[in-house]
């Protein structure tokens, strides 16, 4: 069928069932075909300068890494052990933003998984960012609901392993009734003498069955064990009777009489009884099995996202993960949002965990980009959590050379970078903090500036624009997240500034501030909190605050803007309860001249 098909069909349907608004639709699109001004032909028309421009996005999880070979071996060394069924050492893994902790330790846990697989041991990676789950009941929630979503699964496929077991038992004594049935017409043809309690003995279990059998077709026993074996061999074992003569059939259940009670026990038979290699010993025991398992699956409550308390809450996510026998690797990304969120609980309750667990073990894997948050938490923790420390280190411009050009090839069409754009950019984001996110953006937002611009190739340009491009974008972001007395306190540094006040002090800050406040009805906050307000700006890269001594008159804090600051103001007064500051201006200014 072709692909077209669907669609023929469709307008076909369309225009048989007269639908006006759907016909007019239709001549309507031919219309626009000859009026159309060639708004997108323009830019289609371009070739375009991207093969596959999903590579260099964030969400892509590239397949190899250079450059982190030494991190991913660390981390599959004390990981192995989970293969093993032993518990891993918890592990921290700490650098920078950008340096690949989370694609490294994603890879490597990927790799747990299918080697788990593999070797069928029972392994499970769990992965939550904690910038999102930042809660110890939300992180809790969502791995109580991911192990309890991972169990019903695994519970219905060993319901439906074992109700297979009950049919492959049917199907198993269909085939041994209608054997036996055989065996009774057939000892009638025979000679008609066999008397009629040989011929009974062979529908049960009785070990005369196999002497019968001897008897009717004059073969030594000896003679017919070593010909059925090799026959049963090629017999599927859930479909006794298919492929199989009535001898054969008869000497495969001659041989399982002789193991007793119907269950095999020789090896050289491969038709097996469907319960041999099973620990039950009868059909009930098979059902009541599956009633067990229809009520453990039924006993899992999934947690809601709130209401619930805490402790009910880590309770069904530690029944959840006991469930099974296995090795759970928690991998919270972000760890260091999460204790400052809601303090240390979290790590404290997942890491006394395994002494309580009976089933499974549960191994941790932090990952931050905050080296100092350790210090916030509870020396057991602490030194439970930092088992083992795999540090990542920022990359180089060549290690960022190396990792650019691995995506551009799959990235870009031949020919579309110049020489220097890679370099370059790797250059700018070593410079930054050798963060291969910033390095793959920078090539990404050139190329697509390239595009824009309808070149055919992406030059140095290109590059320096879009690190300009990005450096705006992320101030625009972060200024119109802030919240509204950050705001304040912000725009209090820009009106100095653009009143050509040099070396501003937290105490000239605060005065214009507070001037704000009034203006819009905000509460004032404490000039200690305006001093943290502007360290947290400081920290985002908005201003810089550095602290310097004033001999006798102690110490100040000296403050600048380092961002563009009409691009700055633009985003703050972008905020509708900010917009009416732009009054006060010649408020401030008559300050100034005092
Ligand atoms: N060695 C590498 N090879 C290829 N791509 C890489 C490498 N290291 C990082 N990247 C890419 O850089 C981007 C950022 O990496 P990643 O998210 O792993 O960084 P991170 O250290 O976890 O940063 P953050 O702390 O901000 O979460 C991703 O797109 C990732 O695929």
């Amino acid at each position: 069928m072709s692909d077209d098909d669907p669609e023929t069909t469709g307008s076909d349907a369309i225009d048989s069932d007269e639908k006006p608004g759907f016909s007019s639709f239709e001549s309507a699109d031919l219309a626009d075909e000859e009026s159309s001004q060639g708004l997108f032909d323009d830019l289609l028309s371009g070739e375009p300068i991207f093969e596959n421009k999903e590579v260099l996005r964030p969400s892509y999880t590239p397949h190899e890494l250079p450059h982190r070979s030494d991190q991913i071996n660390k981390m599959a060394t004390i990981l192995v052990a989970a293969l093993r069924g032993e518990t891993p050492s918890n592990i921290l893994i700490y650098g920078k933003t950008g340096t690949g902790k989370t694609a490294s330790a994603k890879f490597v846990s990927k790799e747990l998984e299918s080697t788990s697989q593999k070797y069928s041991v029972p392994c499970d990676v769990e992965y939550i960012n904690c910038e999102v789950t930042d809660t110890q009941y939300r992180v809790l929630a969502q791995l109580a609901n991911k192990f309890i979503e991972k169990n019903k699964a695994r519970i219905d496929d060993r319901i439906e392993g074992l109700e297979a077991t009950l049919t492959a038992l049917d199907e198993y004594e269909a085939a041994a009734e209608t054997e036996s049935e055989a065996d009774a017409d057939q000892s009638g043809l025979f000679d008609g003498i066999d008397d009629l309690e040989t011929s009974e003995a062979s529908v049960g279990t009785g070990s005369s069955t196999g002497d019968e059998n001897h008897q009717q077709t004059n073969e030594s026993p000896d003679e017919m064990e070593g010909s059925s074996s090799a026959d049963i061999e090629r017999m599927p074992p859930t479909a006794p009777g298919t492929a199989e003569t009535d001898d054969e059939r008869l000497d495969a259940d001659t041989e399982r009489s002789e193991a007793g009670d119907g269950i095999e026990s020789d090896d050289e038979l491969p038709v097996e009884h469907p319960l041999a290699s099973t620990p039950f010993d009868s059909r009930e025991d098979v059902r009541d099995r599956i009633a067990e398992l229809e009520d453990d699956r039924d006993s899992f409550e999934e947690v809601p996202m709130t209401g619930w308390p805490t402790d009910r809450v880590y309770s069904v996510f530690f029944d959840a993960v006991d469930y099974d026998e296995r090795v759970v690797v928690i991998m919270l990304d972000e760890i260091d949002k999460l204790v400052e969120k809601s303090g240390d609980d979290t790590l404290y309750n997942l890491s006394r965990m395994n002494s309580e667990l009976e089933n499974s073990r549960v191994s941790i894997i932090g990952i931050s980009n905050d080296l100092k948050f350790t210090d916030f938490l509870d020396p057991r923790v602490k030194s439970s959590l930092g088992e083992e420390e795999i540090v990542f280190p920022p990359y180089d411009a060549n290690q960022l050379r190396d990792i650019l050009e691995h995506r551009s090839d799959v990235a870009f069409k031949g020919g579309a970078l110049s020489d220097d754009v890679i370099p370059l950019c790797a250059a700018f984001a070593a410079q930054e903090h050798g963060d291969a996110r910033r390095a793959l953006d920078l090539l990404r937002t050139a190329g697509e500036l390239a595009e824009r611009s309808q070149s055919e190739t992406i030059v140095e340009k290109h590059v320096r624009e879009a690190q300009d491009k990005i450096e705006l974008d992320r101030v625009v972001e972060v200024v119109r997240t802030l919240p509204t007395q950050s705001k304040l306190v912000l725009f209090a540094i820009i009106l100095l500034e653009k009143n050509g006040v040099h070396s501003i002090n937290t105490g000239e800050v605060f005065n214009i501030y507070k001037r704000l406040c009034e203006e819009i009805d905000a509460d004032v906050l404490t000039q200690r909190r305006v001093t943290d307000l502007i360290s947290e700006l400081d920290m985002l890269g908005i201003v810089n605050a550095v602290v310097v001594s004033k001999g006798r008159y102690g110490r100040t804090k000296e403050i600048s803007l380092s961002v563009p600051i009409d691009e700055t103001e633009a985003v703050l007064l972008s905020d509708s309860r900010l917009s009416d500051i732009d009054d006060v201006q010649p408020f401030v200014q008559a300050r100034f001249e005092n």
